[in-house]
């Protein structure tokens, strides 16, 4: 067995309080898989104050410093940029590795942490960033490094899965449910990252600077959260076989001379119709799923727990394993930079499919004037429903559901705001794109 490594921990929050726990529960076992006993030097936390349940209070520190400078593994999990940034590079410069779950900051410095770490010789991690237990970060990374990954949808966030499963199985209201989420350790400490898309954007940022091999940013993935999912959209997308996810979508653009289109690459998160049979749909609770499809491995499916602090000191745990083996072996490790150089296609060019929700006046004539927009915007319509409920009759109104056929995303947006512009339509309820339909 070689020297002990020293473990340094930044954050005792959910993550790292189940990541202290562990390690100090284990060792036997973490020195065994490594061959070399990992011990937790210390836990970097903001205040003394209080105690924290398993976890000697002598490990405390709020020199996270001074912690950093003495290890040979740094696991950061206190989140947000800064001084998780500085924390990283310095931990990296003095030539240990680094475990990370933190989203935002690798989806907005990845590229300089990869980089920092290869200059060093030391390893980066970061496995429960993205679907927290689900492993994806490495198959993308490693096994599907031969291949040529086409397209990954995912369910990448657990806490907004959370709340629209619980929006759509109980019809509970979404203060109510994002609460919950909160007490169970699912949402970030800003829950509006979570709510917002963004933590799902970080994460889209993330996957599509693995699977496409070029630099991905967060503010290159187009972002809308799940704020405007209603109680009665849910309800009128259960009606028509479809339930609501928000959805993360990593795609390569081939090139298309006939419509002037170059190749690259588009992220996007959105909240999306799914029909009910697709397997997406039976993702509940903070569960995550990414379905990825490749050249040579057709499709593959990854499943499991993407949020909570458990799920996510598995990955972390599996990290802290890997890097520890790579020091007691020595060597350099992996270094997968993201050489290519993609373009970032705009969601203005990308083909999706409308799913479109109108209060109309109910008289004759109103279906084709507004089935001419569509068509005067080449857009093809695949269906229209009506319904008229009682009191909708008595004030003279109607409900027109439509879905169109896949088009150009500028024609769709561009269909919906003339919607708004025509006199016969008295607001439009919803508009949601389809994912997933055959
Ligand atoms: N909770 C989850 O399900 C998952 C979380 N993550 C990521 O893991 C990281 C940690 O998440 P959680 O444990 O949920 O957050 P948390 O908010 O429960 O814990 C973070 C802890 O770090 C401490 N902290 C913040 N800044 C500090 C500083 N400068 N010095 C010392 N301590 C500091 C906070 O006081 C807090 O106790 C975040 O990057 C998050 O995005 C990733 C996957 C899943
Ligand atoms: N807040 C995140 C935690 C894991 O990444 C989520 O809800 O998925
Ligand atoms: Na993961």
């Amino acid at each position: 067995m070689t020297q002990p490594l020293r473990v340094a921990l930044l954050g005792c929050g959910v993550v790292g309080s189940e990541v202290a726990r562990q390690l100090l529960g284990r060792p036997e076992e973490f020195a065994a898989r490594t061959g070399a006993s990992l011990e937790l030097s210390g836990i970097a936390v903001r205040s003394l104050d209080r105690e924290r349940p398993g976890i000697p209070a002598g490990l405390l520190t709020t020199d996270a410093r001074a912690l950093v400078a003495d290890a040979d593994i740094v696991v950061e999990v206190m989140g947000g940029i800064e001084p998780a940034r500085s924390l990283i590079l310095s931990a990296l410069e003095s030539g240990a590795s680094v475990v990370t779950a933190n989203k935002a900051l690798l989806a907005q410095h990845g590229t300089e942490l990869i980089k920092a770490a290869h200059d060093a010789g030391v390893r980066l991690e970061y496995e429960a960033a993205v679907a927290g237990a689900i492993p994806i970060v490495r198959p993308l990374d490693d096994s599907l490094a031969g291949d040529r990954v086409t397209r990954i949808l995912g369910i990448v966030n657990g806490t907004t899965n959370f709340i629209l499963d619980k929006m759509d199985a109980e019809g509970s209201a979404f203060d109510e449910v994002l609460a919950e989420a909160q007490e169970l350790g699912y949402a970030e400490a800003d829950p509006t990252a979570d709510v917002d898309g963004h933590d799902a954007a970080a994460k889209a940022a993330i996957l599509s600077s693995l699977a496409f091999h070029t630099p991905v940013q967060l503010d290159d993935v187009h972002v809308e959260g799940i704020r405007d999912v209603s109680p009665q959209s849910v309800e009128l997308a259960r009606e028509q076989g479809y339930v609501i996810k928000l959805l993360a979508i990593c795609e390569r653009v081939a090139a298309d001379d006939a419509a002037g289109m170059e190749p690259g690459v588009s992220a996007r998160v959105y909240p999306a119709l799914i029909p009910r049979g697709h397997a997406l749909a039976a993702v509940r609770g903070a569960y995550n799923a990414v379905f990825v499809q490749a050249e040579q491995a057709g499709s593959l499916m990854f499943y499991g727990q993407g949020a909570g602090g458990a799920p996510t000191s598995s990955a972390i745990l599996g990290d802290i394993v890997s890097v520890a083996r790579r020091r007691v072996l020595g060597g350099r490790g992996k270094y997968s930079p993201a050489t290519g150089r993609l373009r970032i296609v705009p969601l203005d060019e990308i083909p999706t499919q409308y799913h479109v929700t109108l209060d109309v006046a109910d008289k004759s004539g109103v279906l084709s004037r507004v089935t001419e927009v569509f068509a005067a915007r080449g857009v093809s319509i695949e269906s229209v429903r009506q319904t008229v409920s009682e009191q909708e009759a008595a004030e003279g109104r109607a409900t027109l559901v439509i879905s169109t056929h896949r088009s150009v995303e500028s024609a769709l947006a561009g269909t919906v705001g003339d919607l708004k512009d025509l006199d016969v339509v008295n607001d439009i309820r919803a508009t949601l794109r389809i994912e997933g339909a055959a």
